[in-house]
This record gives structure tokens, C-alpha cells and sequence, in this order.
């Protein structure tokens, strides 16, 4: 495998990297016109806002940015800084390491508990995208998990303890303040539609000498409930508005928070999953940790009872074990329409 992290610095863009002018990452919209930033919320420290009146309004902010976007970033939200730092640089440490250090976890298998790759396994064209990745379940820190993580840096097992359990805090409040913002039950998500394992993609996406020929990730949704995602001061992330990409721009010790296809499917399309992807830069690299909190495998999906109105609002999806879904995002090449299909109901 040839990861772009352990290559010569390119001057130009290999042709393996350059995609037709059609799958290029041209903006549609003029991303700087101040109307279209994406809501930044403040969450007083992260822990659960305890006046009531608060916490409302809080929730409904979430709800707000959630419904119009299905982004939004959250600051003041309680996960220390040296925290973020300590695991960013660690996996840092990791991209950096000479290529007999990565060999080891090289795969496409994804099977694999804890594997590095690069460009993605979502595409099958011939065009590969100018990024190398690992994925890995970082939540619970059970042996289980735990033993498949690497070795090196020594730095990396201890603060991936403690960046997952302090995102796995946030995640569970925001889940927390969706739930009270739609009117369900606070604990209506915890429990198994955010029990499975958490896992991590962190993604690295060297300087590229031409960003406009290449892509760093494919448009897509996530396929678990929700991500929280660290992009520290390097922008490339892009999410769909319409028919246009927006930037999210950078916002130092923020975090990007999305929906996945889960979260669309139970809220009965309220909270939908924006596609998204990442363009490259020729200035610095870019590394995003992103934590997808998912459901168990066997929990079963479907829009929930109060989300639901037989005849004003009937359920636009069908009831399916999580791990169903799983096969058909990669049989579907996690394209967003494809793999909704087969869970849809049609009503006409
Ligand atoms: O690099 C990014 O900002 C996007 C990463 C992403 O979408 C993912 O890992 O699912
Ligand atoms: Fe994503």
C-alpha cells in the first residue's frame, strides 16, 4: 500500500489523483458570504445547563442549526484543550512514523479492528483521494478494543482513553439536548441506539500541490447516529446546502457536530444527515479526528412512536436491525440515495 504520509513530497499531482472535471471540488457557492456560517453553539462548559429555562433554550439552538443544516459546531463544551492536544499530537505521531513502523495495520479489510489505510474504500473508480486514514473502535477502552491499538507512539493509548471518554460525555449531553429539543424523553437516546462501540476515522491529508484537480474525502453521509468531529485550525471540511457546498470554517478547540443516517431515520427525516466532504490544501496538512457514536449492532431502527403521525406525518422508513444497515451502506459505496432506498417506505 502506498500511503501519501510516507511518500516524497509531491510537486506535482500524480495523474492517479487527478480526477475528471466533473468530480472536482469547484464550490458552487461563494462560501465567504457571511449568511451561510454554519451555527456555532456554546454549550457553558458542557455539562447539562441546569435551569430549565437554559437547557431549553440551548436545546432549541440545537434543533434550529440541526433542522436548517444538519451542522453545527459547538464551543465552551467542556473537553480540556491539552485534552484534544495531547490526542492530536499522538496521532500525529502516528502519521509520521517511518513505513515499516505502519506496516502492520495496513488494510482495505474491513473487518479489521484497527486499520490504516489510504484514499477510501467507498469509491471503486480508478481516481484515488489524497488522504490516508485509520479506523478503529476508540469506546469503550475495553481490552477487546484496546489490544488492537498500536504500540507506537507510547503517547497514543492514554490520550485516546482520555479524548474518548470526554467526546463520549459530550456526545451523550448533545444527544441528551436533541432529544429534550424534540420533545422526547432526555434518555431517549442513550441506552442501545448510542450503546455500540464508538469508533474513530482520523484523517490525514498531506499539502497537495493542486487542490483543484483532487479530492481529499468523497461526498457522503455518516451511517451511525452522530459525529463529533476536531478539524483544529485547518479548513477543507465541506457540507451540502442545497445544491451547494458549504465551508466549515475552522474554529480552534471547536467541535463540528453532525447527524448520521441513523439520527434522519429515527427523528422520521426532522434531523437529516447533511453529505459532506473534504477538500486538500497546498499550504499545510490537514488532520481531522472524527468520533461516530453508534448504535449497538443489534438495536433496532425506526422513527420513533412520537415522531410519527398516521395520517399527517406517516413513517417514512421501515424498522431494520442496525447491522443490516451497516451491510447495505457498503454495498450501497455509502452513496446517500442508494442506501436509503431499501429502508424507505413509499407512501404514494
Ligand atoms: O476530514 C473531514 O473533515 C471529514 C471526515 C469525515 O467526514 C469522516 O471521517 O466521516
Ligand atoms: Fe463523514
Amino acid at each position: 500500500m502506498e500511503l501519501l504520509s510516507n511518500a516524497p513530497v509531491h510537486r506535482s499531482v500524480p495523474d492517479r489523483y487527478v480526477f475528471p472535471p466533473d468530480k472536482r471540488p469547484a464550490l458552487l457557492s461563494d462560501d465567504h458570504s457571511p449568511d451561510v456560517a454554519f451555527p456555532v453553539i456554546d454549550l457553558h462548559g458542557g455539562r447539562l445547563p441546569v435551569s430549565d429555562d437554559h437547557r431549553h433554550q440551548v436545546a432549541a439552538e440545537i434543533i434550529r442549526a440541526g433542522k436548517e443544516y444538519g451542522f453545527f459546531q459547538v464551543v465552551n463544551h467542556g473537553v480540556g484543550e491539552g485534552v484534544v492536544r495531547g490526542f492530536r499530537e499522538a496521532a500525529a505521531e502516528f502519521f509520521a512514523m517511518p513505513a515499516e513502523d505502519k506496516l502492520p495495520y495496513c488494510s482495505y479489510d474491513m473487518s479489521k479492528r484497527f486499520r490504516l489505510a489510504t484514499s477510501t474504500s467507498y469509491d471503486r473508480g480508478e481516481t484515488l483521494y489524497w488522504r490516508d486514514y485509520i479506523k478503529f473502535r476508540c469506546y469503550p477502552a475495553s481490552n477487546e478494543n484496546a489490544r488492537h491499538w498500536p504500540s507506537k507512539p507510547a503517547n497514543f493509548t492514554p490520550s485516546l482513553i482520555e479524548y474518548s471518554a470526554a467526546v463520549h460525555e459530550l456526545a451523550q449531553t448533545i444527544l441528551c439536548l436533541i432529544a429534550e429539543g424534540l420533545g422526547l424523553d432526555g434518555g431517549f437516546f442513550a441506552g442501545d441506539l448510542s450503546g455500540g462501540d464508538t469508533h474513530m476515522s482520523v484523517n490525514y491529508y498531506p499539502p497537495c500541490p493542486d487542490p483543484t484537480v483532487t479530492m481529499g474525502l468523497l461526498a457522503h453521509c455518516d451511517r451511525h447516529l452522530l459525529t463529533v468531529l476536531s478539524q483544529a485550525d485547518v479548513a477543507g471540511l465541506q457540507a451540502r446546502h442545497g445544491d451547494r457546498w458549504l465551508l466549515v470554517h475552522p474554529i480552534p478547540g471547536a467541535f463540528v457536530v453532525n447527524f448520521g443516517h441513523q439520527m434522519e431515520i429515527v427523528t422520521n427525516g426532522v434531523l437529516a444527515s447533511a453529505e459532506h466532504r473534504a477538500v486538500t490544501n497546498s499550504a499545510v496538512a490537514r488532520m481531522s479526528v472524527a468520533t461516530h457514536v453508534h448504535p449497538t449492532d443489534g438495536c433496532r431502527i425506526r422513527p420513533a412512536s412520537e415522531m410519527v403521525h398516521e395520517a399527517m406525518n406517516p413513517a417514512k422508513y421501515r424498522e431494520f436491525a442496525f447491522s443490516e444497515f451497516m451491510e447495505a451502506y457498503d454495498a450501497a459505496d455509502a452513496s446517500r440515495e442508494e442506501v436509503l432506498q431499501s429502508f424507505k417506505i413509499c407512501h404514494d
